[in-house]
């Protein structure tokens, strides 16, 4: 497991192109047959990805990293499928996930195995996990029964529709959030007004995307903007105190992913457009 530490933002204004990527854009997600995980110290959030192609994956790690005994001993995890459709088991139960089907797996769960329906249309997992103090049941959520809500408009080329799987009224989890959202076809830009949540991270991992589209991505400080250009299946780290936006050169899908002091989806502290630098 790789480690990132936390930033701070007078810090992150000088860094150059590569620096900003070393330490929030995360390159490979998805590798065959290998458990991808990356731990940044922003709110201890783990991002990862499980390719199970002709072999399983299991969920495993250096424990001394966490200091534990399994990997889910005081944590809870939240799996979204973006690839072909899989299945997850926990301690023996099967899940089936297909592609943007979302599963939460509760703290204490021993065993998670991925696994892929077909190696030629291979399962990507997408994984966020945050330390937990409190058992929350493993549950499934798919598009439809989730909550749901159109976003934007054309005329702002923004237009999208989100889905919050595991929130406060949604799946129960200690402090995990995390959902998705699709933008329309013509629509390139996401979370315009940009907004600011002191009191969590938060991580975007883009996909659906063309293999010669980016996503240009906004982080920074409100008045000390900054890019990292994305590309299909790429996630990026944002501190607390970043903006986090993004515009394409095509639409595309994102799944966003919270942890921190609450679960209420709709704590943002919106930007003053005039003050955006
Ligand atoms: O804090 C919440 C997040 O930044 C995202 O949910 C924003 C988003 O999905 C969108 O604008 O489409
Ligand atoms: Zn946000």
């Amino acid at each position: 497991m790789e480690r990132r530490y936390a930033s701070h933002p007078n810090e992150v204004k000088q860094f150059d192109t590569e620096r900003l990527r070393k330490e929030f854009h995360i390159p490979t997600l998805f590798t065959a047959n290998k458990l991808e995980l990356v731990l940044t110290h922003e709110d201890r959030m783990i991002i990862g990805g499980a390719h199970p192609v002709n072999e399983a994956v299991r969920l495993e790690t250096d424990l001394k990293e966490l200091g534990v005994s399994f990997f889910l001993e005081r944590r809870e995890l939240g799996i979204i499928n973006i690839g072909g459709a899989g299945s997850v088991t926990v301690d023996g139960t099967v899940y089936e996930l297909d592609n943007k089907e979302c599963l939460f797996v509760g703290m204490g769960s021993k065993e998670v195995i991925f696994n892929s329906k077909d190696a030629a249309k291979p399962a990507k997992f997408y994984l966020n996990s945050a330390p937990a103090h409190k058992e929350f049941p493993t549950a499934k959520a798919t598009l439809e029964d989730s909550e749901s809500a159109e976003l934007g408009s054309i005329t702002n080329s923004n237009e999208r529709r989100i889905y919050r799987f595991i929130h406060e009224n949604g799946i129960q989890s200690s402090q995990l959030v995390m959902g998705l959202t699709i933008l329309k076809p013509g629509n390139m830009w996401n979370t315009m007004p940009a907004h600011v949540h002191p009191r969590r991270m938060e991580a975007y991992v883009y996909f659906d995307l063309p293999e010669d589209a980016v996503v240009v991505h906004m982080m920074g400080e409100p008045t000390e903007t900054r890019h990292i250009v994305m590309r299909n299946d790429e996630a990026v780290i944002s501190p607390s105190w970043s903006v986090h936006s993004g515009v394409g050169t095509s639409n595309y899908a994102f799944i966003w992913s919270m942890a921190g002091d609450n679960k209420i989806y709709s704590d943002m502290d919106p930007v003053d457009m005039k003050e955006l630098k």
